[in-house]
């Protein structure tokens, strides 16, 4: 799979790929089994995305010389949904339930097994790699881990640059270096930091180079897949508070991805609980947070931290049934 962009470390993409899945787990089938439901808002507004009945599996295959396929890993079964324009959008599950997954057949970095993905009005996800030009400039990504999703031997400068070079956006050395500085500037970075390497910098400002990265084409859509999770919590608010002002400013709509309810509730504007592949709950974060309707959706309010003697039984409650395997998902 090729992003065809040489600033982005290929282990980024493994860092994503190599997920384990996580264990069976006979609470969470009693979840899973529980009717879904769904407060649906298909269809209204103005959509920069529409995401219909959205499948990827990835085939299980046996054989040394000729490669068998035996059965299939159904990462994502059948997710739709809307990105308003202007919106934050949140998709929210445990690790394992096709979030990632999601996000990375929206921006046409995997194929969908099927499914649509209509952006701005048209249907991307039939389009082969050499027509999705204009679309790569309008969905861009901000990765989770800022340590390996940025190319060690390569300067802030050639970092933050690439896109512009890729789409042919800078005229020239002096026009590039102004215009990254410019989103040095804009994103908390010192612009004088421009020949500097990666690991010179903290976690903090290595995701705001993945952010400089990503809003350099001056992206419609940002997709964040959870964008704070390898931070210490005291810069986690920090880079929030950014893709907030970021969003506002630039007027971006934005999926955001965490397995937190708490950061969620704190971004998002709606938010779609996703459990084993599936949409299970889909709301406004008022609405979610006030009347969660599925179980699932309880427990991962029950999980969220809050100052309370009892909430450490609660969490351990909530975890205790909390994992899913895509390999096996829960009947
Ligand atoms: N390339 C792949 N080949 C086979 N299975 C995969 C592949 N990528 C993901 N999976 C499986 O698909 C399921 C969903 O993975 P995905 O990465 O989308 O979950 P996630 O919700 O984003 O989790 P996390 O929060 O940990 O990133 C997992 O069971 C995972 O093991």
């Amino acid at each position: 799979m090729s992003t065809q962009d040489p600033s982005l470390n290929p282990q980024a993409e493994a860092a994503i790929d190599g997920l384990q899945p996580t264990v069976e787990d006979p609470q969470a089938a009693a979840v899973a089994a529980t009717p879904a439901v769904r407060r649906d808002t298909l269809g209204e507004g103005d959509n920069i995305l529409e995401v219909r009945e959205l499948v990827k599996e990835f085939p299980i295959t046996k054989g040394l010389l000729v490669r068998r396929r035996v059965d299939a890993v159904r990462a994502v079964r059948g997710v739709s949904f809307d990105v308003r324009r202007g919106e934050t959008f949140g998709l929210v599950g445990e690790s394992g339930c096709g979030k990632s997954t999601t996000a990375r057949m929206i921006c046409r970095l995997i194929d969908p097994t099927s499914g649509s993905i209509a952006f701005d009005g048209r249907d991307v996800a039939p389009l082969r790699r050499g027509e999705l030009g204009p679309f790569r400039r309008d969905v861009q990504m901000v990765f989770q881990d800022p340590y390996s999703s940025l190319n060690p031997r390569h300067t802030v400068g050639s970092i933050i640059g690439a896109p512009l070079d890729i789409h042919g956006l800078a005229t020239g050395q002096g026009e590039r270096k102004r215009r990254v500085q410019e989103l040095m500037d804009l994103v908390g970075l010192n612009p004088e930091h421009y020949n500097r390497l990666p690991h010179e910098f903290s976690g903090g400002q290595r995701q705001r180079i993945g952010i400089a990265r990503a809003i350099a084409l001056e992206p419609k859509l940002l997709i964040a897949d959870e964008p704070v999770s390898a931070l210490d919590v005291s810069i986690q608010a920090q880079i929030l508070n950014l893709l907030r002002r970021l969003q506002r400013d630039l007027g971006l709509s934005l999926l955001f991805i965490a397995h937190d309810l708490s950061v969620v509730r704190y971004m998002c504007d709606r938010i779609a609980v996703m459990f084993a592949g599936e949409i299970v709950e889909l709301a406004t974060s008022e609405e979610l947070y006030a009347q969660p309707g599925h179980p699932y959706t309880r427990r991962l309010l029950d999980a969220v931290p809050v100052p309370d003697p009892d909430a450490r039984a609660r969490r351990l409650r909530a975890r205790a049934g909390a994992s899913t395997d895509a390999s096996a998902p829960p009947a």
